[in-house]
């Protein structure tokens, strides 16, 4: 036969090898410090009970979540944030203090309590913010992270965002020295605490609250505890979703592909971090490494005959259909096949669901937007950017990504959950939106180079004539707005779990964090392995 001339995308081995991984060790494991700690969260509990002024309230709650402690007391939070909401419900408390009003707003939204743009009223004049304002830094800061809960349509703080934004890069321009607070501002310009991911902000925000003069020695000592004992637990769940990955032997066979375990499991913490979601985290990288593979068979290796097979292979989701495939199809097809029916059954097993039709039907929509990228490069098709996104929300993978979580940390899982995430509902949607968009300004420039499907920043320019420059900047207001109807979908009923929800604007903060200094996921900068260092590797001292 002809020989194929294939691309290659030349992506560099994992930064961690399989030994290296399974080397990892914590003496945080198991009970030995089980009796510390909740000594230190009784502690801190008390504290929750005796705080009294409302302010003070807010921002413990503020710190607690900051620290990534506050999922050890959601209760004694519901019950402050419910006070707080009943007795002054939009009341004119703290009218000439914008740091508390704004603290306040933002605690409020982000536990779904329904409180006005209106508030910040009184600190404005004709539609403006009162330019006095802009020396009051802290109020500065506080107003800008709360107008990224803001919702379509809400003027105020949009103007909220805008106002903040410039005096606070005025701030840092006239503030060269490195102190507290314009380390906190810089921090905040990067990337808003609400687009943050919490495992690893508490990362970075332990060290800053160390040095503060109104630090609480509980508080930290808690922190740091908690945060290593965590950290033994994602080591666990790491080595053995690694041994899965080195038995399936894909890496070695498939070497045209990224091996991407570490930061296909990075994915998964940054969707929820809680020790008892380790089976969630392990199966959830399954899918991601998974994809990472399959992705690269689309993207670079396969020629677009051999893609049509084994598209047509996976919807018909029957191993006596692959005989036609080439052996590295194969490979993945029953790789695949193997890893989703043990789900599959692990559920009938627990609850007597039989779900292989949803995991069927969301394997063969993905594959059908991959051959559809493939058919566009091969053609030399450039879409409108609207068409490309309307495929490429689902190429990017993210619904497969939430189904199976939503089947592995849900139970009882219930049809209307179901239906409804089959017909691929709104927070699903939004958040493969933002790690869509995310990922293109990360990934898009190599993948251009060594040939892909033009992606949302070329199909801009193609159809506007914009240059890149533009062309990014628009991309980014997109995701901006995107938030904003994720936000909104925060406080809609739907037949979705808070958890789950989190899962899903998780998703999207961690396409903002891997991305954030370009492909932390294909190429593994440096930024990515010191961040995966600190989570699984280094516990702080
Ligand atoms: C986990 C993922 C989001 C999914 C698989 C690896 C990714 C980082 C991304 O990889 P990429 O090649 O950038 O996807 P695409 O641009 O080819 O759709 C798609
Ligand atoms: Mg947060
Ligand atoms: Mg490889
Ligand atoms: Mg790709
Ligand atoms: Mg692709
Ligand atoms: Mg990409």
């Amino acid at each position: 036969s002809t020989d194929i001339v294939r691309r290659s995308a030349d992506y560099q081995p994992p930064i961690w090898d399989y030994d290296y991984i399974q080397s990892l060790r914590s003496e945080y494991l198991g009970e030995v410090y089980t009796g510390q700690v909740n000594k230190l969260k009784e502690q801190v509990r008390m504290m929750l009970h005796k705080v009294m002024d409302p302010l003070e309230q807010l921002e413990l709650i503020d710190t607690l979540q900051r620290l990534g402690l506050s999922y050890h007391f959601e209760s004694e939070t519901e019950r402050i944030l419910e006070g707080l909401y009943n007795n002054n419900h939009g009341g004119d408390l703290w009218k000439e203090n914008l740091y508390a009003t704004a603290l306040k707003f933002r605690l409020f939204r982000q536990h779904g309590y329904c409180v006005s743009e209106e508030v910040f009223n009184s600190f404005m004049e004709r539609g403006s913010f009162k330019a006095c304002l802009c020396d009051d830094t802290k109020g500065m800061l506080a107003l800008y992270e709360a107008s990224f809960l803001s919702i379509e349509g809400e003027n105020i703080l949009d103007e909220a965002r805008d106002f903040s934004k410039k005096h606070l890069q005025e701030f840092v321009k006239q503030n060269k020295d490195q102190n507290l607070s314009t380390v906190a501002v810089s921090h905040a310009l990067e990337l808003p605490l609400h687009w943050r991911i919490q495992r690893v902000e508490a990362r970075w925000f332990i060290d800053v609250y160390r040095s503060k003069e109104d630090m609480n020695p509980t508080l930290l000592k808690l922190a740091e505890l908690d945060f290593n004992m965590v950290q033994a637990t994602h080591q666990e769940d790491l080595k053995q979703v690694s041994r899965w990955w080195r038995s399936t032997g894909i890496a070695e066979k498939l070497s045209f592909a990224r091996d991407r375990l570490t930061e296909s499991f990075f994915w998964t913490v940054g969707c929820t971090f809680h020790p008892h979601f380790g089976y969630c985290r392990r199966i959830s990288t399954k899918v991601n490494v998974l994809i990472t593979v399959l992705d690269d068979i689309y993207d670079v290796y396969g020629t677009v005959d051999e893609l049509e097979l084994f598209t047509d292979v996976v919807e018909r989701w029957d191993i006596n259909a692959m005989d036609g495939l080439p052996n590295y199809m194969k490979m993945c097809f029953l790789a695949l096949h193997n890893s989703v029916n043990e789900m599959a059954f692990d559920i009938l097993k627990e609850q007597e669901f039989h779900v292989i039709r949803y995991f069927k039907k969301t394997w063969a929509d993905l594959c059908k937007a991959y051959l559809l990228e493939a058919k566009w490069y091969h053609s030399g098709y450039t879409p409108r950017l609207q068409e490309y996104l309307e495929n490429a929300c689902f190429s990017i993978a993210a619904p497969t990504i939430l189904l199976h979580a939503y089947f592995s940390y849900t139970n009882p899982i219930t049809k209307e959950a179901l239906d409804c995430l089959e017909e691929y509902p709104n927070i699903v949607r939004l958040s493969s939106m933002i790690l869509r968009l995310a990922d293109d300004l990360g990934t898009s420039t190599d993948e251009l180079k060594r040939g892909d499907v033009p992606k949302s920043i070329q199909c801009y320019m193609n159809e506007t004539g914009a240059n890149e420059e533009d062309a990014r900047e628009y991309i980014r207001c997109l995701i901006s707005a995107t938030w904003k109807k994720m936000n909104e979908e925060r406080v809609t009923t739907s037949p979705f779990s808070e958890t789950f929800i989190e899962i899903a604007f998780n998703l999207g903060r961690m396409a903002q964090c891997i991305y954030q200094y370009g492909d932390g996921h294909g190429v593994g900068n440096h930024e990515t392995k010191d961040r995966l260092l600190s989570l699984f590797v280094q516990p702080i001292p």
